[in-house]
């Protein structure tokens, strides 16, 4: 589990994150949501330590992340996957060295043990066979793949992705949240995703965290936010067609 507590952060005179508390269940698939501009990519950072908060404290497994020694932090940095937005593979390397980099750079594993690992997730995510190619010859969907392949690699305990199915057909983007779903239930990891997709909500939202202008204004799961009387998240809901129309 992680507990965020009080999460604060200011740009200058301008308060991006407002005391943000929330917490996130191993095995499920939690969901940051919300417009363009409302914090939620600052405190995916400040979750993760990319920006520290000015006020608050992230918990992992009871850990304090922000009471730590450079030292235990590093050791909570290896228990988590990150999935970046747009994937950021690297362009030069194989499909292959993508997904081995994390264990290049932060394990002393043997060559025979980090190809195995490899190829298991890759298997996992459905890429089997594709180690060798390069990035520019698979399709935007498979590039996602890769990018939850290397998130996996070291068998992390927290996964973070940042707007998985940006730039996807909708049915690809459904694909992708699917695997992260399985994923997170087959390894019960605590998984957070950043998303401003309703689709995405719908299908994987276990637990839900509404932002608005960097306040958390709701929390509940997929199936009570048709019925919220938050006038806000109904926006923000009901602003997909087809969601209003279910509604009616
Ligand atoms: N390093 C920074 N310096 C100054 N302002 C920043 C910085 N990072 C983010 N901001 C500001 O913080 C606010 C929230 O940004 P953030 O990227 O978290 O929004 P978001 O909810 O993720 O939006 P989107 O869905 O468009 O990605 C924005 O007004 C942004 O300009």
């Amino acid at each position: 589990m992680i507990e965020i507590n009080n999460i604060a952060k200011s740009f200058g005179d301008k308060d991006v994150l407002m005391g943000i508390s929330c917490k996130l269940r191993q095995g499920e698939t939690n969901l940051i949501i919300g417009g363009s501009g409302t914090g939620k990519s600052v405190l995916l950072k400040c979750i993760i330590g990319l920006v520290r908060p000015d006020a608050g404290e992230v918990l992992y497994n009871g850990r304090s992340f922000y009471g730590s020694d450079k030292e235990a932090q590093q050791a909570i940095r290896r228990e988590m996957g990150v999935l970046f937005q747009g994937g950021a593979l690297f362009d030069s390397q194989t499909v292959h060295q993508n997904v081995q980099f994390p264990l290049d750079m932060l394990t002393s594993q043997s060559a025979e043990e980090k190809r195995e690992r490899v190829e298991f997730c890759l298997q996992r995510v459905g890429l089997e066979g594709t180690g060798k190619l390069m990035p520019s010859e698979i399709s935007g969907g498979m590039k996602k793949r890769v990018a939850i392949a290397r998130a996996i690699v070291m068998n992390p305990k927290y996964l973070f992705c940042d707007e998985p199915n940006s730039g996807l057909d909708p049915l690809t983007g459904v694909k992708i949240d699917e695997l992260i779903r399985e994923i997170t239930d087959e390894y019960q990891i605590t998984t957070l995703v950043i998303t401003h997709d309703m689709n995405s909500v719908m299908e994987i939202g276990d637990n839900v965290i509404f932002l608005q202008k960097g306040k958390k204004l709701w929390e509940g799961d997929k199936d009570s936010i048709m019925h919220s009387d938050v006038t806000e998240l109904n926006e923000f809901v009901f602003s997909n067609k087809l969601l209003r129309d279910m509604r009616e």
